[in-house]
């Protein structure tokens, strides 16, 4: 046996040495495989072998050289995470927050597509490559959702609520995803259309009064009425009253699903003492989190009234009143349900996720609509010329049928996307593509609006170009520089809702109003909010008198 030694290049020091027979191998492949795997390389074949500065295409030039072969990574020598070196104790807190999105683009600019920083002790990594992306997002041997304390949702864990607050080895995890996705998938969730139509019809009265008091409103205020008002219709088959008049006040739960976000954004971005002080925001939050449980409890009270017999869980999202209906009822081949354990916070967190996330968006649409000119002209008559009018119960069908709609929505949630960083951890010590050495237990967040934005993927990132998505360029992206709803299997369950639901406002305001935005004040968005909302973005509506004719064509 005859063996070769190979070290990896490294940027700093020198690598381990380690002998191969290569007759074990058959090909450059089957060596970059066998090294892959015993130094957990993520993706092998970027691994390349040289001898001094002499590339080695071959096993057969491998199995000529003499001396020390060295390893690169894509080209790279293997490197330690980059990232500023911040302060004692309160590490880069003061470098991040409050502007983290302007904070975090003047890092990637600094240190590249990954980089590391310590928030007051908690060590988070961000990147803005779709590659790197993919691979945290997928969940395999090097990473799952597991939310370690430096995770940014460490402080509102729940493992019953299974999704989003889970960890995907939890077997919570599995059992929710079973019964909850049915509830909301592409058939559920057409069959809420006409819903959706009359939650935004009831509003009208409150937009056409405060055009009469000729008052300027708050777009995410608003949005967060209408988005939580539908959540609370459809999820909890509650009626938050939303919009009896145009000061109608939240109803308590949301406010406490809104202050418990709030309150988590300032507990993760501080260290894991602050989560456990016995007084102030986390009591707060113990609080709201108890409080809320009651009023999900209500709901689901009040379902198990109207009727027990149990629905076959893919159909069943048809034929219950609500979504908690479905939950109660729903049951699966073996007759088995979704146990109680897991269906409280469950749904807790299922309609918070469903609008808090909705509300952002649909006030990053209205600001498309009145910031780059011509959108509001586009949408309109692509209305008109499908007979969409005012009457019109706008059906999912037709929605799929509004292709100038879908790229603005689409170029909106690129430009302006309004959702939470998803966070995953390294599993075992790795090599990342590029050579970066990263460590078990690390989390690596997939930093969606940067991404969203990233000159070396998209071209003027900072252009709002619905016609963008027409080009070849934008068709054949990676997969991954596009993923407003994260991908691999934790990403987001409720996106046929979503957009289904932002589609449906937008086109009865777009029908009923013309848009405009008040005072000449640069938007901006809410550093404190752990989703990325307008705080200052306010509107007048002008309903409509006339609208375009039918293009001829
Ligand atoms: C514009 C609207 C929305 C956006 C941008 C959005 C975005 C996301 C993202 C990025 C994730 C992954 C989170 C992570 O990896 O940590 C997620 C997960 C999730 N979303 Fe959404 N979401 C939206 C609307 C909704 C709606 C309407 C619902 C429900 C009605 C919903 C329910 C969920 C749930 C339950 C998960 C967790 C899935 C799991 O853990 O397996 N989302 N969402």
């Amino acid at each position: 046996m005859s063996t070769t030694t190979f070290t990896f290049d490294v940027a700093e020091g020198n690598g381990p040495k380690f002998d191969i027979d290569l007759s074990t191998v058959d090909d450059i492949a089957a060596l970059q495989h066998a090294i892959g795997q015993n130094y957990g390389v993520v993706r092998p074949e970027g691994l390349s072998f040289h001898s001094g500065s002499t590339p080695l295409v071959a096993l057969s030039e491998i199995q000529a050289s003499e001396g020390i072969i060295t390893i690169k990574v894509d080209g790279h020598a293997l490197r330690d995470i980059p990232g500023p070196s911040g302060l004692p104790v309160v590490g880069n807190y003061l470098e991040v927050f409050p502007d983290h999105l302007g904070n975090n683009q003047r890092l990637f600019d600094r240190f590249g597509p990954l980089f590391q920083v310590n928030s007051l002790g908690r060590i988070l990594c961000q990147t803005n490559d779709p590659e790197l992306a993919q691979i945290c997002l997928t969940e395999s041997q090097f990473f799952s959702k597991e939310i370690v304390p430096d995770h940014p949702l460490y402080p509102i864990k729940n493992q019953e609520a299974g999704v989003f607050l889970g960890d995907t080895s939890n077997p919570d995890w599995k059992v929710v995803h079973k019964f909850l996705p049915p509830a909301l998938g592409p058939k559920a969730v057409r069959h809420y259309a006409p819903q959706m139509n009359r939650c935004l019809e009831e509003a009208f009265p409150v937009f056409d009064e405060l055009e009469k008091q000729n008052k300027a409103w708050n777009a995410y205020q608003y949005m967060l009425k209408l988005s939580s008002g539908t959540v609370g219709k459809i999820m909890l088959g509650k009626d938050l009253e939303h919009f009896t008049s145009v000061d109608a006040p939240l109803h308590r739960i949301i406010l406490a699903i809104a202050e418990v976000l709030v309150i988590n954004k300032k507990i993760s971005s501080r260290g894991e003492w602050y989560a456990h002080l016995p007084f102030g925001d986390p009591k707060r939050l113990k609080n709201l989190q108890q409080f809320m449980a009651d009023q999900i409890q209500e709901a689901i009270d009040e379902a198990e009234s109207n009727g027990t017999e149990d629905l076959e869980l893919q159909d069943a999202a048809l034929k219950a009143a609500n979504v908690v209906d479905y939950l109660v009822r729903a049951a699966d081949g073996k007759g088995e349900h979704l146990p109680k354990k897991n269906l409280l916070s469950a749904t807790v967190v299922a309609t918070g996720a469903g609008f808090t996330t909705t509300s952002s968006l649909l006030s990053w649409c209205l600001y498309s609509l009145v910031a780059y000119p011509g959108t509001q002209a586009r949408i309109l008559q692509e209305l008109i010329d499908h007979d969409i009018t005012d009457e019109t119960s706008i059906t999912a069908e037709q929605i799929d049928e509004l292709e100038e709609l879908g790229k603005f929505v689409k170029e909106t949630q690129r430009r302006h996307n309004p959702s939470y960083q998803p966070g995953r951890t390294a599993q075992q010590d790795m090599i990342l593509p590029g050579g970066y050495r990263l460590k078990k237990g690390t989390v690596v967040v997939s930093a969606l609006h940067h991404i969203h934005n990233n000159p070396a993927i998209w071209d003027n990132p900072s252009r709002f170009d619905p016609d963008r998505w027409d080009t070849e360029q934008v068709q054949q992206r990676h997969k991954a520089s596009y993923i407003p709803f994260a991908m691999g299997q934790r990403m987001c369950i409720g996106f046929n809702f979503a957009l289904l639901e932002v589609k449906i406002f937008l086109c009865k305001l777009v029908y009923r109003y013309h848009w405009e935005k008040e005072g000449d004040a640069e938007t901006e968005y809410d550093p404190y909010f752990q989703l990325i909302r307008p705080v200052n973005l306010y509107l007048r509506t002008q309903t409509r008198e006339q609208w375009p004719s039918k293009s001829t064509e």
